[in-house]
């Protein structure tokens, strides 16, 4: 088990070949690319956190029904800077590192008596993001880092903060129809305000400008005021529907001043983060055409969540799914001491992920009575008046124990029926995938014996009438010796097995990705 998580991970930066088993569609052409962390020592020195790992990306080409494996490490500066000192000189969100300032780039950042907000990491390990036709590796703070969806190869470094005030930003965008990016990020004390900024990055610069990059027209489409100057709270994605962006300001924050001394205490990113389970969790739904905050004040009981599933309008509601949390127990579970030889015995989660649904009413009668629901569709959720005129929403439970949710995106934002995920019940690591019908709560599931499967994509068919035409890929990683990981193609209708392509190399359990189709690429490549 230990070396599972803990284990650095080889890169194999040329394609190896896969076993391939079973049938693979025809019209199933292009790249899974994903993304995680891959290496957790460097010399002699340990990253605390799970999440504190080097990115190493990995991808999975098809082709004429062939699958290449690939994987190579994100050359970001903070991987150049660790491989040259051979130890941790960048700090990471569970790990503070004191590195020497005249040996690295990131110098500056720790004249902290100068900046207030220190500089981060570029080590970008979460997801993939697509702008226009280029690609990049994304995480939390204000950078981003170009990538060749092919190679593998790391390219520029983009900095968010250069063109509009974020200091960190989700590594879960959304696209529009136009494919243009959605994206949100925190503004930290700048101007005297903290709020959460709403951007856009444009899929494409107008033709005279061709040599521009698209951030140089990235705009702020909306700001949203933090409840507090001091403590933001903390988000890791949003959700969106035709007409309105949803973000959930939750009671799980990012105290400033603790971030602001945290080198000079001794103590990591992560400690500066705190959960006020006395304090609500307040939604918010910026209209996308006005740009403007609906007025009326929604909230419900504290909770954390990381990710939102989908959402969308029906009758004057908007109807929210997300993955949520009685406490931030999931932060604390990831750090790798605790990951050790035991872990399914010690590290039982203290609250188990569920998958919740809120109908929030944003046409309601306003002379409705004061303790009324105003939820008018069929749920058991509710939304009730209260005296001071906001609004208290409790949810319907759709599931418990599945994280790493994922869409057919052509349905995002829109009535949708099916959510792709991973099982986790009562520890971190997923042993199941699931297929859950969020109108009917059924579950179909895919498990094997020691198998570990990663966030399950949904790839459409072509011209695919129904949601849930198409396929399902997954990473499995396999904890018995001698036994290869290999990708996993089921059926999404069915959930059964299609084929799998099996590659002799020790991967790693990885975090997010993208599907990139053959089109997409050869766009790229012109
Ligand atoms: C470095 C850094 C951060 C990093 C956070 C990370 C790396 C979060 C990863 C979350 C994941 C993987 C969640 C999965 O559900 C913060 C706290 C934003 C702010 C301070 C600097
Ligand atoms: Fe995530």
């Amino acid at each position: 088990m230990e070396t599972i998580f803990n284990r650095n991970k080889e890169e194999h930066p040329e394609p190896i070949r896969a076993e391939v088993q079973g049938q693979l569609p025809t019209w199933l052409q292009g790249v899974l690319l994903r993304n995680g962390p891959g290496m957790h020592t460097i010399g002699d020195t340990k990253y605390s956190h799970w999440f504190d790992g080097l990115a190493l990306l990995h991808s999975f080409t098809f082709k004429n029904g062939e699958v290449y494996y690939r994987s190579k490490y994100l050359r970001s500066d903070t991987y150049n800077c660790n491989i040259e000192a051979n130890r941790i000189v960048v700090s990471e969100f569970g790990t503070m590192a004191y590195p020497d300032p005249c040996k690295n780039i990131f110098a500056k950042a720790f004249s902290y008596l100068s900046h207030t907000i220190p500089e981060f990491t570029d080590n970008c390990l979460i997801n993939i993001m697509k702008s226009g036709d280029d690609y990049y590796a994304t995480s939390e703070t204000n950078f981003i880092r170009k990538i060749d969806p092919q190679t593998l190869e790391t390219l520029e470094k983009v900095d968010y903060s250069k063109y509009v005030a974020v200091n960190l930003a989700t590594s879960h965008p959304h696209y529009d129809s136009a494919g243009n990016i959605l994206n949100m990020g925190t503004s930290i004390v700048d101007k005297g305000k903290t709020k959460y900024l709403l951007f856009k990055i444009p899929s494409s610069v107008p033709e005279k400008e061709k040599k521009k990059s698209c951030f140089k027209h990235m705009e702020v489409v909306c700001s949203i005021p933090s409840r507090s100057l001091l403590q933001p709270s903390y988000y890791h994605s949003f959700g969106i529907t035709e007409n309105y962006i949803v973000f959930i300001e939750q009671p799980f924050k990012l105290d400033i001043v603790k971030l602001a001394t945290a080198y000079i205490r001794g103590v990591n990113w992560a400690s500066c983060l705190a959960f006020h389970k006395e304090d609500k969790t307040w939604f918010h739904f910026v209209d996308r055409k006005t740009k403007k905050e609906i007025s009326t004040k929604f909230c419900t009981d504290a909770m954390v969540l990381y990710h939102h599933i989908n959402a969308y309008e029906e009758d004057g509601h908007v109807v929210f799914d997300i993955i949520a949390y009685k406490d931030n127990s999931l932060y604390d579970m990831f750090y790798l001491k605790k990951l050790n030889k035991d872990f399914e015995e010690n590290n039982k989660l203290t609250s188990i992920p569920t998958c919740k649904r809120f109908v929030v009413p944003l046409q309601y009668d306003k002379d409705a009575e004061v303790g009324s629901n105003l939820v008018k569709l069929p749920t058991s959720a509710t939304a009730v008046k209260e005296k001071d005129g906001s609004i208290y929403c409790q949810p319907e439970i759709l599931c418990e124990g599945i994280e790493l949710p994922r869409v057919n995106y052509d349905y995002n934002g829109k009535k949708y029926k099916y959510v792709y995920a991973t099982e986790v019940q009562w520890s971190p690591v997923p042993t199941k995938i699931a297929k859950l019908n969020v109108q009917t709560k059924e579950i179909l599931h895919w498990g094997e014996e020691h198998c570990w499967p990663s966030e399950p994509i949904f790839v459409p068919s072509p011209g695919a009438r129904e949601e849930d035409e198409g396929v399902v890929l997954t990473c499995v990683v396999v904890s018995e010796p001698n036994k290869a990981p290999f990708l996993l193609i089921l059926d999404a209708k069915t959930f059964k097995e299609l084929g799998r392509a099996t590659v002799n190399v020790e991967m790693h359990l990885d975090l997010h990705g993208v599907f990139i189709p053959q089109n997409d690429l050869e766009a790229e490549t012109e």
